[in-house]
Parts: structure tokens; sequence; C-alpha cells
């Protein structure tokens, strides 16, 4: 096994902040490793995530992201590896309203050409179609403007966005959330087949519980963060 994520000594503080909301000595995911992360609301699971995925950069301590160090990459260079190697689940979906959901989930794959590589001989219009089916949207939804559709629709685009073109690493905030048990079952039964395919990672960030048995491997955050606050947060 190879490891696809790397973390060092990584102190974390947002700007203004009396002390560090990540204090973390060490963490390693591996290539196909499927990691549940649990923690308080505010406890900094977000903000994690979002140093992995380089959207933030930590002035103390390594992010290393399939070998790369990510303090040691220009903006360019994260936002480029953000696209080719990691599917992002948001909280918040972050899709175009206006366009259908099939064009959300296409438009990933426009930004990455080692994503369209990685689909081959098939087109991404035909991947995206088959991605959205099998999450359960039908044919008619895929066409429809993403505003027009379900929040629990709108999540599971969000997912077929982040799936589509096979990257190492898919990092998913809270993306069941907003799904019914069905839904829920189905959305997750679909991210491992798809995972386990390619050899993705996965960390999953849910605050529910009773998710954890699904998982080979369950990060509690407090017990990984070292920072003086972060036992102060009410587990949920
Ligand atoms: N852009 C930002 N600027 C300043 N502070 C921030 C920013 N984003 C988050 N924070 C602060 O960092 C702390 C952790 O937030 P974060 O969103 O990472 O927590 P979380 O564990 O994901 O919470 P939740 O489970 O409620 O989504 C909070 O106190 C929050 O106010």
């Amino acid at each position: 096994m190879s490891t696809c994520v790397e973390l060092n000594q990584l102190r974390f503080s947002w700007p203004g902040a009396q002390s560090p909301l990540l204090s973390i000595p060490n963490l390693s995911l591996q290539r196909g490793e499927r990691v549940l992360l649990r923690g308080a609301s505010g406890s900094g699971k977000s903000t994690l995530l979002s140093l992995i995925a380089g959207i933030h950069t930590t002035g103390k301590g390594q992010v290393q992201v399939l070998g790369h160090d990510l303090a040691c990459l220009t903006q360019r260079q994260r936002d480029r590896l953000r696209a080719n190697d990691i599917g992002y689940i948001f909280q918040q979906f972050n899709l175009l309203p206006y366009l259908s959901a099939h064009a959300n989930v296409v438009l990933a794959s426009q930004f990455s050409p080692a994503r369209r590589q990685r689909l081959g001989q098939q087109s991404v219009d035909l991947a995206a179609q088959a991605l959205l089916e099998r999450l359960g949207l039908s044919a008619r939804q895929q066409q429809q403007p993403a505003h027009q559709l379900s929040v629990g629709q709108q999540q599971r685009v969000a997912a077929a966005r982040a799936l589509l073109g096979s990257p190492a690493l898919i990092i998913a905030d809270e993306p069941t959330s907003a799904l019914d048990q069905e839904h829920r079952d189905g959305f997750i039964q679909l991210l491992f087949e798809v995972c386990e395919q390619q050899n993705t990672t996965l960390l999953f960030v849910t605050h529910d519980a009773t998710l954890a048995p699904l998982f080979p491997r369950t990060l509690e955050l407090s017990a990984i963060n070292h920072a003086p606050s972060s036992s102060e947060g009410q587990h949920v």
C-alpha cells in the first residue's frame, strides 16, 4: 500500500485566532483506505479537509498528498492537483444553479485533462450520465437546472461531479446529511464501489454515528488533534 495523505507536525490557526485550531503530530491515509472522520461541530473538520485539498495552506508542518508537499507547490500547481486527483464533495455542494445536473458533472472534467484521460474510450457525457443514473437521477432530472432539484438530488449531483474521472482521493464533507436512509445507503455503496475499483482513498466526514460500522477506520478529530482548545467542542 502506498501513502495517499501524510500530515506531519501540522499546526493551523485562522488569522486573528488566539490559539491554534489544529495541531496534529502525524496522520497517514493509505491508497484505497476508507476513513470516517468524526468530531464536534466547530472542531475543525472542514478546515482540516481544506488543508488536505490545498484550498488553504499552513505555514507550519507538512501536508503531503500523493507525494506532493503542498507547501512546495504554487497556488496554480495546487489547483491542478485538486482538479486532477481530488474529488471534493462540499457541504454546500457548490453546484452552478442554472446549469443542468449533467452539465455540472461534466464541468469537473473540463478543467482536468487527467480525468478525461482516465475515462479512456468512454465519452465524458456517457460517463456522467452513467454515474448520475447509478445515483438515482432519471434522464429528465439530469437535464434539469441544479436549482430545480431537491437538496438530496443536488447532493448526489455533487457526488457524481467528484467521482467523474476517478480521482485518487475523494474528500466528502457531510455528503449524506440531506439523504433519506435508502438513498444514503445506496450512495455510500456506490462511493465504496467506485473507490474500490479505482483504489481511491475516501476521507468522509459525518455527524451520523450510525455510519461508523461501515468504515474500516474511524478517526475522532479530538484524538488526533493536540491543539489546546480541541477538547472544548461539544460532541454531536
Ligand atoms: N474562513 C474562516 N475564517 C476564520 N475562521 C474560520 C473560517 N472557517 C472556519 N473558521 C473557524 O474554525 C473553526 C472550525 O470550523 P470548521 O468549519 O472547520 O469546523 P467543523 O468541525 O467542520 O464544523 P461543522 O461540523 O459544524 O461543519 C470554527 O470556530 C470556525 O468559526
